[in-house]
């Protein structure tokens, strides 16, 4: 990671459709001039372990957004990971009950790469999160699916949401298992040059 001097008049651009990640990034004074959402093939490769798989995706997210001059582009991608298993966006509530089961009185981790661009050049990094849910009994899942709140979150859960009554214990970035790392991805925006604590806002 390279540091440039920090300059006035960049542009964020925040290549995310996600309502988290914007109010992640309000939540340290900064708002994207505008919101590109990327579009791009998230099926992992045959074999693809997880923290790799969470890297491709940002960084194929990043380059996949078309930039300006004096553009700063921001990409993140989560991924829960149960061992070696990768746990994407369920399609339905069916796999979302899925995964809760899998993931029901067990440890896992989430990892949420990061990327930003500015013109060719990319800061990149990944952050892993230690996570334990509770046993999970079947009413318990139930009542959660009715919530409707598993629909587009990385392994069918969402921490900030009514599934945190089923999480005792993190260990690691809680910003990050929401979908950005803050003290990270504000690091990444700085050593682009775009300074991320309030210069900004
Ligand atoms: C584990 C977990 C995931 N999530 C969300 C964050 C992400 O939005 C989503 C994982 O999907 P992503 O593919 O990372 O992001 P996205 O599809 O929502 O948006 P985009 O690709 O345009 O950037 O899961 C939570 O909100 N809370 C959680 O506790």
């Amino acid at each position: 990671m390279s540091a440039l001097p920090p300059e006035t008049g960049l542009r964020l651009i925040l290549g995310s459709a996600s309502p988290r990640r914007r109010d992640l990034l309000a939540q340290i004074g900064l708002v994207p001039h505008e919101v590109r959402p990327p579009e791009i093939d998230e099926t992992p490769a045959r074999g693809e372990l997880p923290r790799a798989y969470a890297r491709r995706i940002a960084l194929e997210k990043a380059r996949a957004v078309s930039l300006d001059e004096g553009e700063v582009l921001l990409c993140a991608d989560t991924t829960v990971a149960l061992g070696r298993r990768i746990m994407g966006k369920p399609a339905d509530a069916a796999e979302a009950a899925r995964f809760l089961h899998l993931l029901s009185g067990r440890r896992h981790t989430v990892i949420t790469a990061v990327a930003v661009r500015r013109g060719d050049r990319l800061w990149q990094r990944e952050v892993e999160t230690a996570v334990k849910m509770k046993r999970l009994s079947n009413p318990e899942v139930n009542a959660y699916l009715a919530t409707g709140d598993w629909q587009g979150k990385a392994g069918g859960y969402a921490i900030q949401g009514p599934a945190g009554a089923f999480i005792p214990w993190i260990n690691g970035s809680f910003t990050g298992v929401v979908g950005l790392p803050l003290a990270e991805a504000a690091g990444l925006l700085t050593a682009a040059g775009y300074p991320a604590y309030g210069e900004n806002a």
